[in-house]
């Protein structure tokens, strides 16, 4: 699905990202994980065409994404960006709506199918039942599930999310936690999240890219990536792999 080669980008002369290489199979699920500042967001970023590389390519099933169109890479790929400016006159369900656009002619009245597929995101991400509240009236948890149903909305094959499940009350963290991964079995949905629950990446994630300073540290199967000394290596905080019951959780060593 998505292979990037010698990826750089410099903002301002700051080196953000340096010479990433690597991958993200079709039907897969990626967590992006490091340090604050690493450089996630912006991998992500240049993943969804938002921002261009200084320097590196990024094939999307084989073609450059630089030169597939921006109405086409909406109908492919959907962002949920770490935070959004909330608009004051919106509703949820217009919010909602307005994950269609890439679907429908701005001038046309919402048709029966989008319909469909609005009324479907908003029970998935459980917003139906304040579908006619305004945005600004919301909770932070209920706003996060509010942007979550408009990025299903758009229904795309692949869903990148930065920081999911903040805002979010635990009960809520693991209801979005299996949403996306039921999205991922049932409709094989390629997903790249942000996640910084290094336990909550490794249980629902196939594969993990671990980053620091801008660079890319190891990638592949997430257990291999996730582990004790990589964390403790790359976090500069010692963790230790513990079993609880049938789980592996990784925890800090240091006594509060
Ligand atoms: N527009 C910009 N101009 C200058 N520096 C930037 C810009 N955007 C990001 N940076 C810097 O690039 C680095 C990587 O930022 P990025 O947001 O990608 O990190 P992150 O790993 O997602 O961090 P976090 O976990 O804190 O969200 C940071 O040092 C940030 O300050």
């Amino acid at each position: 699905m998505f292979k990037f080669n010698n990826l750089s980008l410099q903002i301002g002369g700051n080196e953000i990202l340096r010479h990433m290489t690597g991958e993200i199979p079709e039907g897969s699920i990626t967590a992006l994980i490091g340090p604050n500042g690493s450089g996630k967001s912006s991998l992500l970023s240049l993943l969804c065409g938002l921002t261009l590389p200084t320097e590196g390519e990024i094939l999307l099933n084989e073609k450059s994404l630089n030169k597939i169109k921006r109405s086409i890479i909406a109908k492919q790929i959907a962002l949920l960006p770490q935070s959004n400016p909330v608009p004051t006159t919106l509703t949820v369900s217009d919010l909602v709506t307005f994950g269609r656009h890439p679907h429908r002619p701005w001038y046309k009245k919402v048709a029966k199918e989008d319909k469909q597929v609005i009324d479907w995101s908003m029970n998935e991400a459980g917003v139906t039942a304040y579908a006619e509240r305004l945005l600004t009236d919301l909770s932070g948890g209920e706003l996060q599930r509010a942007w979550l149903a408009m990025v299903l909305a758009q229904d795309t094959n692949i869903l990148m999310l930065d920081e999911p499940t903040s805002w979010l009350d635990i009960a809520h963290q693991v209801s979005l936690l299996k949403i996306v991964r039921r999205l991922n079995k049932q409709y094989n949905k390629t997903i790249v999240w942000v996640l910084h629950d290094l336990n909550q990446a490794r249980q629902f994630s196939d594969r993990a890219i671990l980053i620091n300073n801008g660079e890319i540290i190891t990638q592949g199967d997430v257990n291999d990536v996730i582990n004790a000394e990589n964390i403790t290596r790359v976090y500069q905080t010692s963790v230790k792999m513990h079993s609880l019951g049938n789980r592996d959780i990784l925890w800090p060593e240091e006594q509060l």
